[in-house]
C-alpha cells in the first residue's frame, strides 16, 4: 500500500502515548473485503492492557481538566487541520479496511472531522446556571463538569466518524477516552490516533486498543470503576451486553444501536425527489448504515410508478473495488452479512415477494452482493421486523396515512425514519406521530455534527452531535452557597 504519508499506516495499538504491542505478542490480520488480501496485522491486546489505558487515562485527567476550554479548543482545531490535510490518505485506509467507495470514505473522512470542529467550538460554551435561592442567605449555582474517562467501542461500518463524533466531545468537555475499535477497522482508528499525538493531544487522553475480541476489553471497560461513561454504537444485542455490564458500576451510557428505518411515501410526494431520497438513504455504505432505510412503505396508488423509478436508478448502481472509477457500491463486510442479506431475500421470494432487481451475489464473488429492489413484500416476512444491513429494498404498500403510521412503529426500533410529502399539515402531523429520534421530511440524508443523532426504544440511549453531544460528556453539579447575609 503507498499512501502520501505512509507513517499514517499504524500496525501497533496507542496506548498511553506509546506505540505498543500485545503483553503476550499476539497479533491478527486486517484484510480487504474487496480482495480478500492482507493488509496488515494489528496487536491482539486484552484486559489487562485495557486496564493500564484506562489507568493512564485516569492519571492523564486532571491535566487535560484543568487546561481552559480555549486550549483544548486550540489542540481540537489542530487535530482537525491535520485530518483535513491527510484526507486522501486517511480515506485510502478506510476503502482497504472497510470497502466502501473512494468517494464515499472521502466524505466520511470530512464528516468524521467535522465533529472535531464542531466541539472544538462548542466546548467553550459549556454554560452553568444560577437559581434563585427562596432564602435571602442563600445563593444556588450550577456548574458543568467533566465525567471522567471514557470508553468507546466503535463499530466498521463508520470506522472515522463514529470515533470522532465520541472523541471530540469527551475532548472537548476534559474527558480522556480509551476506544476499542471494531476488529474490521482498526487502521483508521490508529491513523486517528497517530494525528492527535501530532496536534499535541496529550498521552493517556486518547488511547486506541485493537482486539480481536470485543469481548474481554468489553468486559473491563464496563466493569473497571474507574471508567465513568461507556459509549457504544453497534448491534442492539451487544448493546443490552454491555448495559448489564455497566449495571454494577452504574456508568452513564451512551448507546447507538439498531435500526429498522421506515421510509414512507405519500401519494402528494414528488416522487422523483422521493426516488433520489430513497437511493442516498438505502444504498449508501451499500446498506451497512444503522439509518439507512429497511422498509419502503408507498401509497398504492403512486406504487407501480415509485418501483419503476426505482427499478431504473438501482440498476444504474456500480458495484465494485471502492478504488475503481464510478464505483458507488462495495463489498459487505464479511460473509456473514452476504448470508443474512441472501436469507432476508430467500425468505421474502418464498412468501411472495417478486425482485425487480438483483438478488443474489455478484458475479465478481467474494463477497459483493447486487443492489436489490423487492416488491410485493408484505408483514410477515424477515425485512419487516430485522434489520438487513445490506443493499435490498422491500416495497410495502398502504392505503390510509393511519395505516402508514401504523406500519412504521410497528417495530421495537426507533432510530431514523424518512417520509415524502408535499402536504405541509400532514408533515407536522406524521412528523409528531412517528416514534423515532430523527425524522427526514422530503429528505434521505438527515446525518450532519450540528444536529442530535440517536433513537429511542431499542435503537439506545443519549445523543451524539450538537449542543447535545456534549452534555452526554459532563454531569451537573448544583452548589448551594449559605452564609451570604453578613
Ligand atoms: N448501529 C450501528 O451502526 C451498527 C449496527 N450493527 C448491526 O449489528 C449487526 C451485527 O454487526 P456486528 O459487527 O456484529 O456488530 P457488533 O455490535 O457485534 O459490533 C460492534 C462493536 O462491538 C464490539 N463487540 C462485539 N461484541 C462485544 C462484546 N461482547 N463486548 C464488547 N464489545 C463487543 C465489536 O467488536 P469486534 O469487531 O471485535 O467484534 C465492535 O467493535 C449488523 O448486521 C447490524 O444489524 C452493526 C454495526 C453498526
Ligand atoms: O451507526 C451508524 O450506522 C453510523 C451512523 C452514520 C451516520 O452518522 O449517518
Amino acid at each position: 500500500m503507498k499512501l502520501n504519508d505512509n507513517s499514517l499506516f499504524r500496525q501497533q495499538a496507542y496506548v498511553n502515548g506509546n506505540w505498543i504491542d500485545a503483553d503476550d505478542g499476539k497479533t491478527f490480520e486486517v484484510t480487504n473485503p474487496a480482495t480478500n488480501e492482507v493488509i496488515g496485522t494489528v496487536p491482539d491486546l486484552g484486559a489487562a492492557e485495557t486496564k493500564r489505558a484506562i489507568e493512564a487515562a485516569n492519571e492523564a485527567w486532571p491535566a487535560w481538566r484543568a487546561k481552559t476550554a480555549a486550549e483544548r479548543s486550540a489542540i481540537l482545531e489542530t487535530w482537525f487541520n491535520l485530518i483535513m490535510e491527510n484526507q486522501a490518505d486517511l480515506a485510502a485506509l478506510m476503502t482497504l479496511e472497510q470497502g466502501k467507495s473512494i468517494a464515499e470514505s472521502t466524505g466520511e473522512v470530512a464528516y468524521g472531522a467535522s465533529f472535531i470542529k464542531w466541539f472544538a467550538e462548542e466546548c467553550k460554551r459549556v454554560y452553568g446556571d444560577t437559581i434563585p435561592s427562596k432564602n435571602t442567605d442563600q445563593r444556588i449555582v450550577v456548574t458543568k463538569e467533566p465525567i471522567g474517562v471514557c470508553a468507546a467501542i466503535t463499530p466498521w461500518n463508520f470506522p472515522n466518524a463514529m470515533i470522532t463524533r465520541k472523541a471530540a466531545p469527551a475532548f472537548g468537555a476534559g474527558c480522556p477516552m480509551v476506544v476499542k475499535p471494531a476488529e474490521a477497522t482498526p487502521f483508521s482508528a490508529l491513523a486517528l490516533a497517530e494525528l492527535a499525538e501530532r496536534a499535541g493531544i496529550p498521552a493517556g487522553i486518547f488511547s486506541v486498543v485493537t482486539a480481536s475480541q470485543g469481548k474481554d476489553v468489553g468486559e473491563e471497560m464496563t466493569t473497571n470503576p474507574i471508567v465513568r461513561k461507556v459509549t457504544f454504537t453497534g448491534s442492539t444485542a451487544v448493546g443490552k451486553i454491555l448495559m448489564k455490564q455497566c449495571s454494577s458500576t452504574l456508568k452513564k451510557m451512551s448507546l447507538e444501536l439498531g435500526g429498522n428505518a421506515p421510509f414512507i411515501v405519500f401519494e402528494d410526494a414528488d416522487l422523483d425527489a422521493a426516488v433520489e431520497g430513497l437511493m442516498v438513504s438505502k444504498y449508501r455504505n451499500s446498506g451497512q448504515t444503522c439509518v439507512c432505510t429497511n422498509r419502503t412503505i408507498v401509497h398504492e396508488s403512486v406504487y407501480d410508478e415509485f418501483a419503476a423509478k426505482l427499478a431504473a436508478k438501482v440498476g444504474e448502481l456500480k458495484v465494485g473495488d471502492g478504488f475503481e472509477e464510478g464505483v458507488n457500491q462495495g463489498p459487505l463486510i464479511n460473509m456473514a452479512a452476504v448470508e443474512k442479506v441472501e436469507d432476508h431475500i430467500s425468505d421474502a421470494v418464498e412468501k411472495g415477494a417478486k425482485v425487480l432487481v438483483g438478488g443474489k451475489r455478484h458475479e465478481l464473488g467474494k463477497t459483493f452482493f447486487e443492489p436489490t429492489l423487492l416488491a410485493n413484500v408484505t408483514t410477515d416476512m424477515k425485512v419487516t421486523y430485522e434489520e438487513t444491513f445490506g443493499p435490498v429494498a422491500p416495497l410495502f404498500s398502504f392505503k390510509t396515512e393511519a395505516e402508514a403510521i401504523q406500519m412504521a412503529n410497528d417495530t421495537e426500533f426507533g432510530l431514523a425514519a424518512y417520509f415524502f410529502s408535499r402536504d405541509i399539515g400532514r408533515s407536522w402531523r406524521v412528523s409528531e406521530a412517528l416514534e423515532y429520534g430523527m425524522v427526514g421530511v422530503n429528505s434521505g440524508l438527515i446525518s450532519t455534527e450540528v444536529a442530535p443523532f440517536g433513537g429511542v426504544k431499542e435503537s439506545g440511549l443519549g445523543r451524539e452531535g450538537s449542543k447535545f453531544g456534549l452534555d452526554e460528556y459532563l454531569e451537573t453539579k448544583y452548589i448551594c452557597m449559605a452564609g451570604v447575609s453578613s
